[in-house]
């Protein structure tokens, strides 16, 4: 399937990119019907990885990751996640989608590192295009994206953040947001780096990037990283709030407006797309960079209990 962004899709959804969502309305597993969950506010839909909320009476759809036992990003859940999205965006009843996490304490614990490790060549190709494919999506998303972030969001989990227009993160000490890409022995690529910047600056990008800062949430808040902290239980309804304000201006002045402040950055990887597929192939698969990927995650396993 080529999608708006010029991506050809993993074979599984090739074939029937619509079987990935399922109609979850009342528990029942169907086909979900084609041109989104419009006019009934009640209607779920969305698929197994990722939940949709839709409330057609406001334009807005809440969009729930749930990947357990930490959403991470593995290709399942990107490919699901970009479907959902394009979804959402080819129904004129939403104008905006909160992305938040339905699995307890995570917002998304980043790339699945199980899909970086121990990999051939095809796969790391097919998993860097979603990756990519996922980015181009929400960066260049015509709706209002809000993150209501409720649980950690180290690398990824920031990526698909940085993404939206709006952070709104829950105050919990243990809720870090930030690249830490250094830290397990690998490099953020120029995008996402280029993102980063836009959102926080270069002096302090150039310091978070180097040293892999993860921050906690009133750190976050100060370096501009989130645009809000609240309690935990105010986290969704403080993101339907700035919704409501991003909401309130004309759709085609702010959607121009984000294309305007957005697309030179999308641009430099449009221009240059297959050849990150290859950098990022030819780095994931030295026999140096598999030995940090493959000490980092073992430490994470046996952190546990
Ligand atoms: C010179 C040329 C340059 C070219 C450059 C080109 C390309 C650049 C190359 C690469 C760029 C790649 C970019 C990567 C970005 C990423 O996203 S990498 C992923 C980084 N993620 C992390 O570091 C987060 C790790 N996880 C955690 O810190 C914690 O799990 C958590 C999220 C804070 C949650 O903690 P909690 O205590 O609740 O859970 P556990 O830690 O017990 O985890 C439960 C379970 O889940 C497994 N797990 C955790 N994270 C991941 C993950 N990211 N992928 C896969 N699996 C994960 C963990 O191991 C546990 O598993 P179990 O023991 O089997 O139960």
């Amino acid at each position: 399937m080529a999608l708006a962004s010029g991506v050809r899709f993993p074979a599984r959804a090739l074939l029937r990119p619509w079987s990935l969502l399922r109609d979850t309305t009342l528990g029942r597993s169907e086909p979900a019907a084609g041109g989104g969950g419009g006019g009934d506010g009640a209607r779920l839909f969305g698929s197994q990885r990722v939940l949709v909320e839709p409330d057609a009476a406001s334009g807005v759809a809440v969009m729930k990751f749930r990947n357990p036992p930490v959403n991470s990003l593995s290709l399942e859940l990107l490919t699901e996640l970009v479907i959902s999205l394009e979804k959402v965006e080819n129904d004129k009843t939403f104008r905006g989608v909160i992305l938040t996490s339905a699995c307890p304490r995570v917002f998304s614990a980043g790339l699945d590192l199980t899909e970086l490790c121990g990999r051939n060549p095809a796969h790391y190709t097919e998993y860097w295009k979603a990756v990519q494919e996922l980015w181009l999506r929400t960066y260049l998303s015509s709706l209002v994206l809000v993150a209501a972030i409720n649980g950690a969001c180290p690398a990824g989990g920031c990526i698909i953040a940085l993404a939206c227009d709006c952070r709104v993160l829950a105050d919990n000490p243990k809720y870090h947001i930030g690249l830490n890409e250094t830290l397990l022995g690998i490099t953020t690529p120029f995008w996402l780096k280029d993102t980063y910047v836009n959102t926080i600056g270069h002096r302090a990008s150039e310091q978070a990037l180097q040293l892999g800062s993860l921050f906690p949430p009133s750190e976050a808040l100060q370096v501009g990283l989130v645009d809000q902290v609240v309690p935990e239980d105010q986290v969704l309804s403080t993101a339907l709030s700035e919704m409501a304000r991003w909401l309130a201006v004309p759709d085609h002045a702010r959607q121009l407006t984000k294309t305007m402040m957005r697309k030179a950055t999308a641009d430099r990887l449009l221009r240059q797309r297959d050849a990150d597929i290859q950098n990022f192939v030819s780095f994931i698969c030295r026999d140096s960079i598999q030995k940090s990927l493959q000490v980092y995650l073992e430490k994470l396993r046996q952190r546990k209990g």
